[in-house]
């Protein structure tokens, strides 16, 4: 078996030599290698990756020894596939802020991608940056003091290394550049802008104003189920490759963009991405009828003893709460969004139990997830005098998760925890994850508790 490397790969006649880096990537995680790296290397333009792990330097330090290289596994319902990734140039440890500076300070580099998890942003419920956080308030001191001299004293959360790299970019006078975000959060290129924005205005006036006017931001609609995965893949080893960076992820892949690229970008078109005008419509088809979903699989499905979403969603019961509340989702969306096609796949995505996708690794931060992928469908077909029966048992099922204690961590479990001891828990939990919730609709999903209890 051959050791993954560029040398080994030209060998077995495999085009091999890494690409110039034009794009600077933070949060080197599963779905980064099986999305933007994989969309990346499919549009076959030339542009290299430095990519930047967030929190350890472990993936870095495995994917360095592989000179960037990583076998993707596409597994569908039947059978595995492996390909090569090569578009990934360069690993790095995220703390290592001289060598992100650098590349930043490079005209050619123009498009910064991220996977940071929306816990990764730093911002607070109204999508603010969230300055009472300590992380956010040592990075404002470490970026006022100018270049960081030592590690301890440099900027550790993503942002804040982001823009200490855009200070670099702005000294050597190194252009514009596009910010793309790629995580499951709703208008995520106007939360990048505000957040990293306000951090600028904090650190210093000129660069918020340089930052403002060079760095577009992209809001993007991202989509490939990747769950976390760890061990050898047979179908690497029968390819012949022994691989520390396996990534296992399923077939289908969507990626839709809305912005501007002043720099450039990767013709990500050749490999199936779209470009729009307005994401809004299709960042809600995503994040409501597939993440909403996931959602309510991981407040359900323990509750029956189910540990996976293929195992969930082939349960009955947990399989009607999602039909129905795709159908209450999709009277929220345009026109002129596809959802029938869009649904059926989605209903074969979830049932490929070769795909072993954990609830407890989707029921992390459920309180947020409910606010923005269950409660707005709520409150939208309230408002159209619709009694949204479908969200209030998807909310009903929430709040008995809730009171049984959902193991996963979340940021808001201390209020979370005080509304389930409040006088009212169930108007008080609403409240939490809706402020437009209406009474009459609080009342229906209190006669479902006391029903079901
Ligand atoms: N995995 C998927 O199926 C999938 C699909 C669509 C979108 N996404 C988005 O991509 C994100 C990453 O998913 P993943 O599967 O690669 O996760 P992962 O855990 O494999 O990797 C996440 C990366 O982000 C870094 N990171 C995590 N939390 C951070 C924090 N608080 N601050 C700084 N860096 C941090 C980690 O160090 C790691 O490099 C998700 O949160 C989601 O928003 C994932
Ligand atoms: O933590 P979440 O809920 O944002 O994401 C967990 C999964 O639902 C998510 O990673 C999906 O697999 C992905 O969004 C598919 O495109």
């Amino acid at each position: 078996m051959r050791d993954l490397t560029r040398q080994n790969l030209a060998a077995a006649g495999i085009s091999s030599r890494p690409a110039p880096v034009r794009i600077v990537h933070l949060g080197l995680g599963a779905f980064h290698r099986a999305h933007q790296a994989w969309y990346t290397q499919r549009a076959r333009d030339g542009w290299g990756i430095a990519a930047f792990t967030g929190r350890s330097p472990h993936a870095a330090e495995t994917l360095a020894a592989q000179n960037g290289l990583y076998a993707l596994v596409t597994r569908n319902a039947d059978d595995d596939a492996v390909e090569i990734v090569t578009s990934i140039s360069e690993a790095h440890d995220g703390a290592d802020l001289a060598h992100l500076r650098e590349l930043l300070s490079r005209p050619q580099v123009g498009v910064v991608t991220l996977t940071i998890t929306e816990a990764g942003y730093r911002v607070d419920g109204q999508g603010a940056l969230d300055l009472s956080d300590p992380d956010v308030q040592a990075d404002i001191r470490a970026l006022r003091t100018g270049p960081p001299s030592a590690r301890d004293t440099a900027p550790r959360t993503p942002l804040g290394r982001l823009l200490s790299g855009l200070q670099a970019r702005r000294t050597a006078d190194g252009g514009p550049l596009a910010v793309v975000s790629c995580d499951n959060i709703p208008a995520n290129g106007t939360i990048s802008r505000r957040a990293l924005t306000a951090l600028a205005g904090e650190v210093d006036a000129g660069l918020c104003a340089w930052v403002s006017a060079n760095v577009a931001f992209v809001s993007t609609s991202v989509d490939r189920i990747t769950p976390a995965h760890t061990g050898e893949v047979p179908v690497v080893i029968e390819a012949g490759w022994h691989d520390e960076g396996t990534v296992v992820t399923e077939p289908f892949a969507d990626w839709v963009l809305e912005g501007d690229f002043p720099a450039g970008r990767p013709a990500w078109e050749n490999a199936g991405a779209r470009f729009v005008d307005d994401i809004c419509p299709w960042e809600d088809r995503k994040l409501w009828l597939l993440n909403g979903a996931h959602t309510i699989l991981a407040v359900a499905g323990p509750a029956r003893d189910k540990a996976t979403v293929s195992d969930a969603f082939a349960d009955p019961a947990c399989r009607d709460l999602v039909e129905a509340f795709w159908a209450e989702a999709v009277r929220c969306l345009p026109d002129s969004v596809e959802h029938i096609d869009y649904r059926r796949q989605l209903a074969e995505r979830f049932a490929n139990a070769r795909i072993v996708h954990r609830l407890d690794q989707i029921a992390a931060e459920t309180t947020t997830k409910v606010r923005y992928r269950i409660v707005p469908i709520a409150t939208r077909l309230r408002r159209q005098g619709d009694d949204a029966a479908a969200c209030a048992a998807a909310l009903t099922t929430w709040i008995r998760a809730v009171r049984v204690g959902i193991a996963a961590p979340d940021r808001e479990s201390a209020a979370v925890r005080a509304a389930v001891s409040a006088a009212d828990p169930v108007s008080a939990l609403l409240s939490l994850v809706g402020a437009d919730i209406d009474q009459d609709f609080i009342s229906r999903v209190r006669s479902r508790l006391s029903a079901t209890d």
